[in-house]
């Protein structure tokens, strides 16, 4: 691959866009940051940020996204490391990116909006080639510049403004989880020294952008935001302490009987199976569960594997006792809960099943091979912190 191709003065191989786009398959995953190509193949597993986004990339441009991510100077190191060539220059306008003009209003006297903390964003287009979906995604709250004499006037000015949005923006962007760097790569790295990196996020996963000091007479104002989730969702009444009772959901008891097995049942199945779920109630929190297993064998394991994707990978949860028994209640309960992720698509779902390990072997319920299933479902013209919960389908 390449070998036909030019090279630069300096001896960087030169590749065509046609060649980079086929090296798009798990055998070979080629993309693009920057006109220099990158060979990720193996790579692939171990980025931090998951195989997807590199695969969705695979064989074409991924400046932007690569940008967008705000990776580190590690990343960058890494990234270093898997270089191969370079985009020929004839093919580099094919990829070209949209170069944007950036304002910054409320920043100067006399033009402030009320909003100190959050400027407001005035982005012109300079040159013309932005698609239409991203226009639309741009100017989506923004507002065109209203004078553009005035503007022309403080071109020194936006250039300040600039640094500011930029620090504007890293600091308002969704709160990354921190990467496990795998050894192999930390080689000459900083950062590898095996020491633990916090960061803290709010209650929307949005980067901490600054701490504030409250004295003692000072009442801290929860945003609305926060508050209004909690009036939603009124917490609801502890039902791993009431056994042998029927499924509830304060969301929706009806599809949720349909879905999971009669509650009465549990003797049956959990004579037949040695392990069943025998009850399940959702908040737009979590899932808890309770599980019933046969009494008897005193080494075990009882709990959950659930998954948000799929089963691409899942999560074992063990379940704990719950303490009190009722007369009349055969079996013992373990219960458990699943904390559901604050950010999901529309789509998503949660499938599970539950089990116990024992030293007489494994033994499942899978809701007769199907898994149980609870979909997220978002409620129309409400914000999605408020809105969505998951449901039993
Ligand atoms: C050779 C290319 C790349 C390397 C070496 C690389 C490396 C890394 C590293 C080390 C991290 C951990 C955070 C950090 O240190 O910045 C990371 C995070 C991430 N990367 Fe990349 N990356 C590459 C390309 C990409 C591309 C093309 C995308 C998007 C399409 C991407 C998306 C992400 C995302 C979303 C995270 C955040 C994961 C999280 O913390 O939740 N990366 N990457």
């Amino acid at each position: 691959m390449g070998e036909n191709e030019p090279q630069s003065p300096d001896g960087v191989r030169y590749f065509r866009l046609s060649e980079i786009e086929e090296q798009n398959s798990f055998k070979s995953t080629w993309i693009i940051i920057n006109n220099k190509v990158y060979d990720v193949t193996k790579f692939l597993e171990e980025h931090p940020g998951g195989e997807e986004v590199l695969r969705e990339q695979a064989g074409g441009n991924a400046t932007e996204s690569f940008e967008d991510v705000g990776h580190s100077s590690d990343a960058r190191q890494m990234a270093a490391s898997m270089m191969i060539g370079e985009l020929h220059p004839d093919d580099r306008h094919k990829i070209a990116t949209k170069e944007l003009v950036v304002y910054l209003a409320g920043s100067r006297s006399g033009r402030s909006h009320g909003h100190a903390a959050l400027p407001h964003l005035h982005l012109r287009e300079r040159r013309s080639v932005m698609s239409s979906e991203k226009r639309g995604q741009m100017e989506n709250g923004l507002k065109e510049p209203q004078e553009q004499e005035e503007e022309q006037e403080e071109d020194l000015d936006d250039e300040l403004d600039a640094s500011r949005l930029e620090r504007f923006m890293r600091d308002r962007r969704r709160a990354r989880s921190l990467p496990a760097y795998p050894a192999a790569l930390l080689d000459g790295v900083s950062g590898g020294d095996g020491r633990k990196r916090v960061k803290f996020a709010d209650s929307m996963g949005l980067n901490l952008a600054s701490v504030k000091h409250f004295s003692a007479l000072e009442e801290p104002q929860i945003p609305s935001k926060v508050l209004s989730r909690h009036r939603s969702f009124p917490p609801q009444q502890d039902l791993l302490s009431d056994l042998c009772q029927s499924f509830k959901s304060g969301l929706d008891t009806d599809r949720l009987l349909a879905c999971f097995p009669e509650p009465r049942d549990s003797e049956r199945r959990v004579q037949r199976l040695r392990v069943c779920l025998e009850r399940v109630t959702i908040s737009q929190f979590d899932v808890r569960g309770q599980i019933r297993v046969s009494s008897g064998c005193s080494d075990k394991e009882v709990g959950v594997r659930y998954t948000f994707n799929d089963w691409l990978s899942y999560v074992d949860a063990q379940a704990l006792p719950v303490a009190a028994e009722q007369p009349g209640c055969g079996g013992e309960r373990f219960g458990f809960t699943v904390y559901t992720p604050p950010f999901m698509d529309p789509s998503s779902s949660v499938h599970f099943a539950v089990y116990l390990k024992s030293e007489e072997g494994e033994f499942w319920d899978n809701n007769e091979g199907q898994n149980y299933t609870l979909r997220y479902r978002s409620m129309p013209g409400t914000t999605p912190f408020v809105s969505a919960a998951f449901y039993a389908t």
